[in-house]
C-alpha cells in the first residue's frame, strides 16, 4: 500500500503552483515582447508613411547635388543641405540670430547636424522651409528615402 504523506501532497502542490506561475510569467514575457513588436512595427509604418507624404509634397522641387550646392558658399550666394533638402539662405545669414559666421562655416555644405546640434526651437525649425530651393538627388538622400 502507498504510504502518501501530507508534507508529499504539499510538496508536489508547489511544485504544480511553480510550475503554473514560471508558464504564466513566460506568457506574460511572451505577450510583452509581441506588443513591443507589434508596436516598433507600427511606429516604423507611421514614420514611412509621414515620410512617402513630405516627398510627394516635396516632388515639385528641382534636384541639386551636394557638388552643385558647394558652388553656393558665399555671403552674397549661400546655400546649405538640411535634411537632404537644399535651402538658399542668403538673405538670412545677416539676420541669423546665431550670428553670421557659425552660418558661412556650413555654407555650401550639408548642415543638418550643425542645424540640430544646436538645438534651434521648434518654431525656426518649422520655418525653415521659407528658404527651401530644392532636394538632393535620391542617390545622395540620407533622410528622406521611400520605400516603394
Ligand atoms: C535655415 C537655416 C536656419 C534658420 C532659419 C535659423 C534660425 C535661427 C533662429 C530663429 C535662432 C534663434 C533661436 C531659435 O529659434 O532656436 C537661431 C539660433 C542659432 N542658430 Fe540658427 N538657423 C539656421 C541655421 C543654422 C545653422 C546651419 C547653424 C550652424 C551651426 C545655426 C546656428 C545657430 C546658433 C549657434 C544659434 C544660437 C543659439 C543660442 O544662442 O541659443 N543655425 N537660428
Amino acid at each position: 500500500m502507498m504510504n502518501t504523506s501530507i508534507t508529499d501532497i504539499d510538496l508536489s502542490s508547489l511544485k504544480n503552483a511553480l510550475t503554473t506561475t514560471t508558464l504564466s510569467q513566460q506568457m506574460v514575457s511572451l505577450a510583452n515582447s509581441t506588443f513591443r513588436l507589434a508596436a516598433s512595427a507600427i511606429t516604423r509604418l507611421q514614420q514611412q508613411q509621414r515620410c512617402e507624404a513630405e516627398l510627394a509634397s516635396l516632388a515639385h522641387l528641382p534636384e541639386y547635388s551636394l557638388e552643385q550646392v558647394s558652388w553656393h558658399d558665399q555671403e552674397d550666394d549661400c546655400w546649405i543641405v538640411l535634411n537632404d533638402k537644399v535651402y538658399n539662405i542668403t538673405k538670412l545669414i545677416h539676420n541669423h540670430p546665431g550670428g553670421l559666421e557659425v552660418m558661412m562655416e556650413q555654407a555650401g555644405r550639408d548642415a543638418t547636424l550643425a542645424f540640430r546640434s544646436v538645438g534651434h526651437s521648434i518654431d525656426t525649425i518649422e520655418q525653415v522651409d521659407e528658404f527651401l530651393v530644392g532636394i538632393l538627388p535620391v542617390r545622395e538622400r540620407m533622410y528622406l528615402r521611400s520605400a516603394k
